[in-house]
């Protein structure tokens, strides 16, 4: 069974073409690192709009039917910064551990990890997380949660996701 992951890039000048999405691309280049069972990415890319990014969270989750959607961009407190309240409109439950586990891992990078808002949750049987905007900060926060990504996929009943243990070291508690 093929995973359909979805890709939201959410900036207001990449949209615009003022310089070019790499934060998507690098989110498809770690998943290509990580992932050894067949999966197929859903990309999209948006402005900071909240009715925008709401609308392409659901049609990724309801129509793409996507087990995971990753976005990039929109976490922190600038006035269009609106991606994570767009992400809690949509969800049904918060996840708030990848937040929590992300910003402390990019405190080892970059002291303004905090000022990200980024945070997680579920749709249905979509997992939706947020990571911030900079290319860098992709690789960063995934290879932080990532290992308990597959098994909360699992506890949603999609489906079984394998990985390169030399890349990434997934945990299932009960296999
Ligand atoms: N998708 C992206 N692709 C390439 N670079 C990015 C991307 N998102 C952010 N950056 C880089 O990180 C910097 C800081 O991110 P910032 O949060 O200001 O970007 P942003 O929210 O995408 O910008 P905006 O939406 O205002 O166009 C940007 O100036 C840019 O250099
Ligand atoms: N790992 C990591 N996290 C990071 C950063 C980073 O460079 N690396 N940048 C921080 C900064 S400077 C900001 S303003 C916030 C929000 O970024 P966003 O608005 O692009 O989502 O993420 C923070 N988290």
């Amino acid at each position: 069974m093929t995973t359909k992951i979805g890709i939201l890039t959410v900036s207001d000048r990449a949209s615009r073409g003022q310089y070019d999405d790499l934060s998507g691309p690098a989110i498809e280049d770690t998943l290509k690192a990580y992932l050894t069972s067949d999966w197929q990415p859903v990309y999209r890319l948006v402005e900071d709009e909240q009715p925008l990014i709401e609308q392409a969270l659901c049609e990724l989750a309801d129509n793409e039917q996507c087990s995971l959607i990753i976005t990039t961009g929109g976490t922190g407190p600038a006035k269009r910064d609106v991606t994570p309240e767009a992400t809690e409109a949509v969800c049904d439950k918060m996840m708030p551990g990848f937040g929590e586990l992300m910003r402390q891992e990019s405190l080892k990078y970059v002291p303004t990890a905090i000022l990200s808002r980024q945070t997680a949750g579920l749709r249905n049987k979509s997992l939706i997380i947020n990571l911030p905007g900079k290319p860098k900060a992709i690789r960063q926060c995934l290879d932080a949660v990532f290992p308990a990504v597959p098994y909360c996929i699992d506890l949603l009943e999609g489906p079984f996701i394998t990985c390169d243990e030399s890349v990434i070291k997934v945990f299932r508690p009960k296999s």
